[in-house]
C-alpha cells in the first residue's frame, strides 16, 4: 500500500515538512482537501485546499465524496476520494496530511495504509511555533493547543513517530517512512 498518512498536532510542522517531502520528492502525490475554513493571507484556491462553504462541503459528505471527514476548532475538513483513488490505482506514493479523527477513519477503511505520527520536541517548542506563525486569533491557538493535547495522547495508535526537530531531518525520515521506490 502506497498510501501514507501523517498526522499530529497542530503547529507542530506538518505543512512545513510536507513541503520539504514534496521539494525533494516531486514523486509523491499529496492530497488536496476541502475546508470551510477560511484561506489564510497568502493561501490559493486549489493548492493549500479547496475552500468550499458549509453547503458545499454538507453534499459532499452526502454524496460520498470525501474519504474521511472531520471537525477540527469550529472548520470542516475532508480528503477528496477520487483524486487518491486514482492515483492509488496509478502506483504513485501518495501522501494525507490530516487530523487524528480522519486518521482514524481511514485507518478503519485502509488499515494497510502506513500512519505516522509528527510530534513536536517538547509541548514549549509546540506552543512557541503554533503562536510564532502568527494565522490565528488567541482564542483559536486555545482551542488548537486544548485539541493538541488529546492528539499527543494518541501517538502510541500510530505505526511510527518522528519527532519534528529539524525539519530536513524529519522529512528524511518521513520518506524513508512510505514507500516511495
Ligand atoms: N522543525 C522546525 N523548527 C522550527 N520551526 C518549525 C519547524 N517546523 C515547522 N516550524 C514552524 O512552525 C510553524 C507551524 O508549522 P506548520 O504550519 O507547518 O504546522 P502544522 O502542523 O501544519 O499546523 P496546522 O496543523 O495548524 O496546519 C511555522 O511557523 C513553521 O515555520
Ligand atoms: N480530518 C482531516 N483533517 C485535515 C484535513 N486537511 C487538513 N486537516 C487537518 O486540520 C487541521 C487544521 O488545519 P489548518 O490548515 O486549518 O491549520 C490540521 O491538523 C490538518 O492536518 C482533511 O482533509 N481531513
Amino acid at each position: 500500500m502506497r498510501l501514507t498518512v501523517l498526522s499530529g498536532p497542530s503547529g507542530v510542522g506538518k505543512g512545513t515538512v510536507v513541503a520539504e517531502v514534496r521539494r525533494r520528492h516531486p514523486e509523491v502525490w499529496v492530497s488536496v482537501s476541502c475546508t470551510t475554513r477560511a484561506p489564510r493571507p497568502g493561501e490559493t484556491n486549489g493548492v493549500e485546499y479547496h475552500f468550499v462553504d458549509v453547503e458545499e462541503f454538507t453534499l459532499m459528505v452526502k454524496k460520498g465524496e470525501l474519504l474521511e471527514h472531520a471537525m477540527f476548532a469550529g472548520h470542516a475538513y475532508g480528503t477528496p476520494r477520487a483524486p487518491l483513488e486514482a492515483r492509488l490505482a496509478e502506483g504513485v506514493p501518495c501522501l494525507l496530511e490530516i487530523e487524528l479523527q480522519g486518521a482514524r477513519q481511514v485507518r478503519a477503511g485502509i488499515p494497510d495504509a502506513r500512519f505516522v505520527f509528527l510530534a513536536p520536541p517538547s509541548w514549549q517548542e509546540l506552543v512557541r511555533r503554533l503562536t510564532g506563525r502568527g494565522t490565528e486569533s488567541p482564542e483559536v491557538i486555545e482551542r488548537r493547543l486544548d485539541r493538541a493535547r488529546t492528539e499527543l495522547a494518541a501517538e502510541s495508535e500510530f505505526d511510527a513517530v518522528v519527532v519534528n526537530d529539524d525539519v530536513t531531518r524529519a522529512a528524511a525520515r518521513l520518506v524513508a517512512l512510505m514507500d516511495t521506490d
